[in-house]
């Protein structure tokens, strides 16, 4: 399998303290990966190079059948690219509905023409449908969002994001402050949409890594520690050291 994205021996200091050490990752096309590692282990740090908003002191940042290089590129092209972001809070537009929310972020073209003479196809509200039940908000398309819950927040956000195709998902701690079953709808949702891009979860909430049923790469003082399944890392001598703090 050839990686969508290779992260090769990337480094990275802030004021000389080594953030990311010599850091070496690789995603397939269509994989789910869960990161855990403890606080501070550079996964934040992570994504930022990924997405271009931190540019690495040395190494190598990969992407797509043409390995082009992501460090060269600006955060925005990143982002056409295929390689979209969902942050730890949900950012929606509250006084939106659903339905709006998603409608927005489907039309590429924003050029003021654009938005000016935009009219809503069959095509559009369609796709609203398809991903509104991807997510589970069918029943929900008319409601504000920001009546939602904070669980159907992270989830509408989720599909804002599906909603531009990205070939690479990067998701931050979404089960924080969720329900027992929004969990489960949540860890749904995102082996789901793993079936057709990749997805890459960082998550400090084990149970909830369980229930992606995922390869897992442990992360520690910004190189990887362990990977494998959870069960395989969990039994690691230095990753229990890790946890434990010792
Ligand atoms: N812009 C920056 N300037 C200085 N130090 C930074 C900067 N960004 C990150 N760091 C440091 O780099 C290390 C890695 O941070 P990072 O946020 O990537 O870890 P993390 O694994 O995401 O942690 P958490 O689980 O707490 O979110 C930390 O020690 C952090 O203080």
């Amino acid at each position: 399998m050839t990686a969508l994205l290779e992260v090769s021996g990337v480094s990275v200091s802030f004021d000389g303290f080594r953030a990311i050490d010599n850091l070496s990752f690789e995603i397939g096309p269509r994989e789910l990966r869960a990161i855990i590692g403890p606080n501070g282990a550079g996964k934040t740090t992570f994504m930022d190079i990924v997405t271009g908003k931190t540019r690495p002191d040395t190494g190598r940042v990969l992407w797509g059948e043409r390995s082009v290089s992501l460090l060269r590129l600006s955060e925005a092209r990143i982002a056409r690219e295929g390689v979209g972001r969902k942050f730890q809070r949900p950012t929606v537009f509250e006084d939106q509905s659903v339905f709006d929310n998603l409608l927005m972020a489907l039309r590429k073209d924003r050029t003021p023409l654009a938005v000016l003479f935009y009219r809503q196809s069959a095509r559009d509200r369609a796709r609203i449908g398809e991903l509104a039940a991807e997510i589970g908000l069918k029943d929900q398309l008319y409601r504000k969002a920001g009546e939602l819950s904070h669980g159907q927040k992270q989830w509408l956000e989720i599909g804002m994001l599906l909603a531009q195709e990205p070939r690479l998902l990067l998701v931050d701690e979404p089960a924080a402050g969720m329900t027992l079953a929004e969990r489960a709808h949540t860890a749904e949702l995102l082996k789901e949409a793993a079936k057709t891009r990749a997805v890459v979860v960082v998550e400090h909430d084990m149970d909830f890594v369980r229930r992606l049923g995922c390869k897992v790469t442990v992360l520690h003082e910004g190189s990887v520690l362990a990977e494998g399944s959870l069960d395989h890392v969990t039994k690691n001598r230095q990753v229990i050291d890790v946890y434990l703090g010792r």
